[in-house]
């Protein structure tokens, strides 16, 4: 079941799969690592450097700002001592707004009235104003800048306002000057200076969250609602944070109070174009990785079936180990490391001695033990081979002569001293490809290939008689009687054969025993 479903993996495919897949963890690894670093780097790089530009933006803004109220008190003390010069009040009120660049200058008496206008219009001196910023600095008597508002033109403006007392400490009026937040601007130019590309910009906001300025002229005089870093930096804090803007856009921003104006500047750049420049980045890096990458896995390829092949080889000796070359090709493996020779050495043991068992039961399997001569299982395989191919054969069954008398008068050991002797003899007598077999206690089977019964007859005799003629040790003489029977001559059925040779042994024992006789022709 478990081999269906996970079929049997060979080594060089794990090696290659283990291989291959810690290499390939390692780059995966390495490069997220790489991948998290950078990004963390970058994300709090630009934090730091958007914090740097908003501070920066916000205390030229104060400066600016700082500049302008400084401007007026100075205009404001001139106006004071001569508050009833018109042509003075003219001249300083067209100084300040050449000095500042967009930032249109009056002067307004304790009433409220127009008493002088930069750039010069007649037609208005001596109306009466009532904007918010004209409205708020006559109320307060005091220098000011103006919460932004809506000009009767519908631009966004500040007015920024230095209050005119005489010597004597009465109220006069003011002189002050509007910035168009909208419009071409000393401020404008001071932020979009530092504008900067990849969806980077900042904008200024005021403490009532409306945009002041805002590199998209559309959003000037609009509100953000729900900004925590607008929040924030209305409150007079500075800082960096990652912020989700009005669109869905995730934000690095960095921002600071601007302190004369309680005004917000912000600077930030999407997430998304930070990472944009590490993205190729690593993709530079994967391109360059690859080759290197490819040829470790190519190595790993390589070396896998050098480490894998003479286990393979030793593990398909192992399925032909009874084959008769078997530990010659074993000696052939090359193991070239340790465990494989190991393996090799264990393998070769293995076989040597499996092949010496084999051999000896093999041998015992086939044998006698008594006398070293094959066994009937042993001669019934000879004699199929030979019949097998047509040899023609004869045989002789052999019989000891009152053989239960030695046993009787010399005991049985002795007996089997007498099997031992006579076995002896047949060996000797008998040539290269006679087969001697004892097939019963003691009657023994000699086959003669290629002879016939005269021949056989004639073998038969001399080993007659040279057992009748061998004394033995303690027993003396013995005497054998043996019946010669052919194949095919005599039957072509085998067992006619042993029936024919044993009815001629009967026939020898009849007649006196210590004979050798001939089958009848069946
Ligand atoms: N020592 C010994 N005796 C055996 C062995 N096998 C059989 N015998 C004995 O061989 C004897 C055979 O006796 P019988 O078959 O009666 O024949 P015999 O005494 O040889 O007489 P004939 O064959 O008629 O000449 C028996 O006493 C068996 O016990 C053996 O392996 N060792």
């Amino acid at each position: 079941m478990l081999n269906k479903l996970f079929p049997v993996l060979n080594l060089r495919l794990l090696i290659v799969l283990l291989a291959f897949s810690a290499a390939l963890a390692t780059l995966i690894s390495s490069f997220h690592s790489t991948y998290q670093v950078q990004k963390e780097q970058l994300i709090s790089h630009t934090l730091k450097s958007n914090f740097a530009y908003a501070n920066k933006l916000a205390s030229a803004t104060d400066d600016f700002l700082e500049s302008a109220k400084q401007q007026l008190a100075y205009s404001a003390n001139k106006i004071e001592q001569n508050i009833n010069n018109a042509a003075l009040l003219q001249e300083e009120v067209t100084r300040l707004n050449l000095q500042t660049n967009s930032f249109n200058s009056v002067v307004i008496s304790k009433d409220g009235v127009i008493n002088a206008t930069s750039p010069y219009l007649p037609e208005i001196i001596g109306k009466s104003i009532s904007s918010p910023g004209a409205t708020q600095a006559l109320k307060e008597k005091k220098p000011l800048i103006s919460m932004p508002y809506m000009s009767a033109a519908n631009n966004l403006i500040i007015f920024i306002s230095h209050p005119l007392f005489n010597k004597e400490g009465s109220y006069l009026g003011y002189v002050g000057g509007s910035l168009y937040l909208k419009e071409r601007n000393i401020l404008n130019d001071l932020l979009e200076q530092h504008f900067y590309e990849g969806g980077s910009h900042l904008y200024v906001v005021d403490a009532n969250k409306q945009i002041l300025y805002h590199p998209d002229s559309e959003r000037i005089g609009t509100s953000v609602a729900n900004n925590k870093v607008i929040n924030a930096v209305i409150t007079g804090e500075a800082g960096q944070a990652v912020v989700v803007n009005s669109k869905g856009v995730k934000m690095l921003a960095g921002f600071s109070p601007v302190i004369n104006s309680n005004w917000g500047v912000v600077a930030q750049r999407p997430i998304k174009a930070t990472l944009a420049s590490l993205d190729t980045l690593i993709m530079e890096v994967f391109a360059r990785t690859l080759p290197m990458a490819l040829a470790t896995f190519i190595l790993i390829g390589v070396f896998s079936y050098f480490i894998s092949r003479p286990l393979k080889q030793l593990a398909s000796s192992a399925n032909r180990l009874d084959e008769v070359n078997s530990i010659e090709k074993l000696k052939r493996i090359k193991a070239w490391y340790f465990e494989s020779q190991r393996l090799k050495l264990a393998m070769l043991n293995g076989v040597n001695i499996l092949q010496t068992q084999i051999g000896q039961l093999k041998h015992d399997a086939q044998t006698d033990p008594l006398t070293n001569t094959h066994n009937r299982r042993s001669l019934n395989g000879l004699l199929s081979q030979l019949m097998l191919k047509q040899t023609p054969f004869a045989i002789l069954e052999i019989d000891i002569d009152f053989f239960k008398r030695v046993n009787d008068t010399f005991g049985h050991d002795k007996g089997d001293e007498a099997l031992k002797v006579l076995a002896d003899i047949i060996k000797k007598i008998s040539r290269k490809g006679d087969i001697v077999s004892r097939i019963g206690g003691e009657e023994f089977l000699l086959v003669l290939p290629h002879e016939d019964s005269q021949s056989a007859l004639k073998i038969a005799e001399r080993l007659r008689t040279t057992v009748e003629t061998t004394q033995m040790e303690t027993i003396g003489f013995i005497t054998v009687s043996i019946g010669v029977a052919t194949w095919p001559t005599h039957s072509n059925n085998i067992d006619q054969v042993y029936k024919c040779a044993d009815k001629a042994l009967y026939h020898a024992k009849e007649h006196g025993r210590n004979r050798c006789v001939v089958a009848e022709p069946s």
